[in-house]
Parts: structure tokens; sequence; C-alpha cells
């Protein structure tokens, strides 16, 4: 097998035009001259790489998880691979992704400059991939502000009960079985556009349907990454897959851009509402001061729109696709739901004040997030500067992963890592009413990753999950369509690489009556 695709590399190697292989050659002597040239380090420990390929034929036709599972426990917590002639450092562990990502934060909190990333990001404008500097910070800081604005008031839980309204009486009318995948894509597409664009979708809008099946495609195709990120002379003759990803991407960001315009034409600086009107409001402000006038482009306002959007998107609705696949398959923890949900909500619009009594429904989000993670490595971080880690040393410029998703099944945190118990977030306090434990305080809990590249929509993310479930239950019961009733169903495979999603399956509803 090993020879098997060695060969097949030479015979790509053959296709190659004369400038491509003059390209390969410079590289190589590149990668060389930089061995020999550079400092020698004392690197985590890793799998041996082979010269200029490094580790990709042992990651070929593998999951990216299982692989770095299986090194885990050969090497350790912190270990080094390579793909391609690239080092990639992997923690797999909360202590040292804390030592890293927090109390190194300033060494470890920018990002490798991945071709693909820079195609999409409009050389790398947006704030999601964009390098540690004056102008991520810049854009974070807006961004933030007019996130925090937007939750203080009660446009979220409106909009969330505004959006279910008709996505509840879809369900109601569906007669038979049916994949709710597209049901949560929408709650959670409309709770962004709502934020974003101050509107939403109709389920039947043919632009919805073509943006969630690109998106589908782009998150299912995407696998263990690109290897023209890693390989440069391969860009030349992109893989299929790229092309078809990056076009599908591509798209997406055409409809924000649209959308962008539109607002800059209604643009009304007394009257601003939504995100995108933050942004331009924002936007204003810095060009008239020298300073941050180059920071703020139309490109940056329109990737800025694009990362809350895209980021959010995929994130919150894969995560409600595992968490209805957790209520059917456990019918006792819905009805315990139900329960919590009838007594402290009833039939009011779900909101702020109910959240923090509504500790077990929180519970079953984060036990979700925990074992049903969906972005199992998140975003890799880069180094600024020399630095360590675990008493190891790593080169500046080393691209980082963290393997929360192995971090969140590990049994040194959680007893019995593989059964979905939510009370394992809940504590019972003197009075005998129960609290909720802080997420952030649970060593191994880190769906939103840590440190100053920690996501910045946590809190819309728990709320508008939240917002959405308890509104669903309070009027709907789901079950298995067939036999499978309390019994979790085989995903088989479903970790994907850099995604973890779940398979299709499928549903009915009953209404509650009420
Ligand atoms: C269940 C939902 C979500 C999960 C699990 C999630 C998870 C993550 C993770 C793991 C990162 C990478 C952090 C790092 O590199 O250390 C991230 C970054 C980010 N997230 Fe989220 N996220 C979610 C929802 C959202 C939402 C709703 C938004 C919209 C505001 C959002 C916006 C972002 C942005 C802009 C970044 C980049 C931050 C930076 O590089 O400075 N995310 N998210």
């Amino acid at each position: 097998m090993l020879l098997n695709l060695v060969n097949s590399f030479l015979q790509l190697v053959e296709q190659f035009s004369i400038s491509t292989k003059i390209i390969a050659a410079t590289t190589i002597i590149a990668v060389f001259v930089r061995l020999i040239t550079s400092k020698r380090f004392k690197l985590p420990p890793g799998p041996r790489p082979l010269p200029l390929l490094g580790n990709i034929l042992e990651l070929h036709g593998a999951s990216l998880l299982d692989k770095l599972d299986e090194w885990k426990e050969r090497y350790g917590p912190v270990v080094t691979f390579y793909i391609g002639p690239k080092m990639v450092i992997v923690v797999n562990d909360f202590e040292h992704l804390n030592e890293a990502y927090v109390k190194q934060g300033s060494d470890f909190s920018s990002r490798p400059l991945l071709y693909s990333s820079k195609i999409v990001t409009d050389d790398f404008k947006d704030i999601a991939l964009a390098p540690y500097g004056d102008v991520w910070k810049y854009q974070r800081k807006i961004t933030s502000q007019a996130l925090r604005r937007y939750l203080t008031g009660k446009q979220l839980e409106l909009r969330v009960y505004e959006t279910l309204q008709p996505i509840i009486e879809n369900m109601k009318q569906e007669s038979g079985a049916f994949n709710p995948h597209r049901y949560m894509s929408l709650s959670v597409f409309n709770v962004l556009h709502g934020l974003c664009f101050g509107s939403t979708l109709q389920i039947e809008d043919p632009r919805f349907t073509k943006l969630l099946s690109s998106q589908d495609k782009v998150s299912d195709g995407i696998g263990n990454g690109f290897i023209e990120d890693f390989l440069p002379p391969l860009r030349l003759w992109p893989t299929k897959k790229f092309t078809e990803l990056m076009k599908l991407a591509l798209e997406f960001n055409d409809y924000v851009l649209d959308r962008l315009q539109e607002h800059k034409i209604s643009f009304d600086a007394n009257n601003v509402d939504d995100l995108t009107d933050n942004i331009l409001l924002a936007q204003q402000q810095a060009l008239k001061e020298d300073d941050f006038a180059k920071f703020f482009t139309d490109d940056h306002a329109k990737q800025i729109v694009i990362d809350v959007f895209a980021a959010g998107l995929d994130t919150s609705r894969q995560t409600l696709d595992w968490l209805f696949l957790v209520l059917v398959a456990y019918p006792e923890v819905q009805s315990k739901m139900h329960e919590e949900i009838d007594r402290v909500v009833g039939n009011a619009v779900p909101s702020k004040e109910h959240r923090s009594r509504l500790v077990f429904t929180e519970a079953v989000l984060m036990e979700t997030m925990r074992l049903y993670y969906v972005t199992p490595v998140g975003l890799p971080h880069e180094t600024m500067r020399d630095t360590t880690v675990g008493g190891y040393e790593v080169p500046g410029k080393t691209t980082m992963l963290a393997n929360y998703f192995s971090m969140m099944r590990d049994p040194k945190y959680w007893p019995e890592p593989l059964r979905f118990k939510p009370e394992r977030f809940i504590t019972i306090n003197k009075e005998g009413t129960e609290s909720k434990i802080s997420a952030l305080r649970h060593d191994g809990w880190a769906p939103f990753s840590m440190g100053h590249r920690a996501c910045i929509g946590e809190s819309l993310a728990k709320l508008e999950l939240v917002y959405i479930v308890a509104g669903l239950l309070q009027k709907l019961t789901f079950s298995f369509a067939g036999e499978e009733e309390g019994k979790f169903p085989d995903m088989g495979n479903s970790a994907k690489g850099i995604t973890f999603l779940p398979k299709p399956y499928y549903v009915k509803v009953t209404s509650r009556g009420n």
C-alpha cells in the first residue's frame, strides 16, 4: 500500500509541466536548506516524517481524528507531525491547552496563512482566519461590541420565537417520517439572517435551499482539509474537491455581498438596527480616523458579516442536528426537558429570565457539545515566536491544533466518557434546589476554545440554542420514525476529519396540543 501511494505520487509528478517541476524542486531545496540552517528544537515527540511528504501517507484515507487518537496513545498529550513539509503540533489535553492558549496566549494566537483561507477571505480581511495583529484586534472588538448590543435587548428571543412558529407548523404538517436537518438549519439560518440583515427567509425560498445545499456540501466534503494548503506546487492543478468547495464558499460570500450592498443603499446612521448596519456605522466612524481607515475597506466589512454568518451557521445547526438525535434516542431525557420547560416557561416566549432556571435543558446542550462536538480540532492556531509547551520547544510559525474532541471524551476529566449524562453538569446546592456548574470551570469542556482567539459567538450560540430547543419542545414531541426508539443509532464513522456530523436520520413529531 505504501509503495502504491509512492508510485501514484511519482506518476503525478511525471505529469507536471517543466515550470511546475522547477517550482517543486525549488520548494524541496528550500525545505532542505531550512532544515540544515534552522535551529534544532527539542520538539514534542511524534511519528517519523518522510522527507517532503511528512506523514501524509499515514493520513491518506484515514480519519484525522483516528490518527490523532492513535498518536496521542503512543506519544502523549503533545504530539508533532508533518503535513507535507509543514510541521503541526497537536495538543490533546486541557492542561497543555490552557498553558498554550491562555497562559501564553500572546505566543499562540495567530493563524496559519493557508492558501484556501486567503481565497475565501479576500486576503485575510476577516476575523476568524486573519493573523494576530491590529486589524484583527480592531475587527474583533467592534464585532464583539455589536454582538453584545444585540444581546442586551429582547431582539434575539423575539427573533427565535418568530422564526420557530412557521417551522413548528411545517413540522406538524409532515405526514410521515422526515429528516429534521432542513428545519434545524432554517431556524439557525434565520436567527443569523435576522441578526446580520434584519430579515428572514421562508423554508421554500430558493436562496435558502441553494445556500443550505452549498454549506452542506462544504461541511461534508472538507474531510481532512486541503492538500493544496501544504504542497504549493499542487495549486497549479488543484484537486476537484478544492475547486468545487472554493466555488461554493465564494457563492456564499456573494450572497452576503449582495445583502451588504442593499444595506449601503438604505443606510441611515440614526436608525441602526442589525449587525450589518452596526458594521457600516463603525466603518463610517473609522474612516474619519486616519489610523483606522485602512482597517476598514468594504472587503473588511463584508468579511466580518461573512464570519458571523458562516462561523455561527454550521456550528450551531450541526449541534442541533446532534441534539435532536439525542432527544429521539433517549426519550426519558426529552420527557425531563418537557417537564422543565412546561414548569419554567409554560406558554411564554422563552427568554433570558427563564434561562437560569432551564438547568437540565442547558446541561443537555452542554453534554451534547461535549460528546458530539462538531468541529473536533477547531481552527488551527500559529505560534508568533519561538515558545514552549509541556516542557517542549515550539518554533515560531508552527501550526497548532487543539484536539478538543479527544479532550472532551477523555476519562481523565469525564467518568464513563461515552455515556450521555447531562447530570454531570449539575450540582445540588444547600437549599436542595438544582444549580448548574459553570461550564467554564469544568476542566476538559472547551467547545468554544480558550484564550485570545476563543469564539466570539459563545454567548449568542448558547442563548440561541437554548431558545430554539425550548421553543420547539414547548409545542412538539420528537420520536424516531421506526424501531430505533431508546437506542442511539449506529453513526458509523461520522468523524470526517475536521468535522463530526451525524448521518441523516428520520423523525416524526406529535403536537403537544398547547
Ligand atoms: C455551537 C456553536 C459554536 C461553536 C461550537 C463554536 C466554536 C468555535 C471555535 C472552536 C472557534 C475557534 C477558536 C480558536 O481558534 O481557538 C471559534 C471561533 C470563532 N467563532 Fe465560533 N462557535 C460557535 C458559534 C459561533 C457563532 C454563533 C458565531 C457568531 C458570532 C461565531 C463566531 C466565531 C468567530 C468570528 C470566530 C473567530 C474568532 C477569532 O479568530 O478571533 N461562532 N468558534
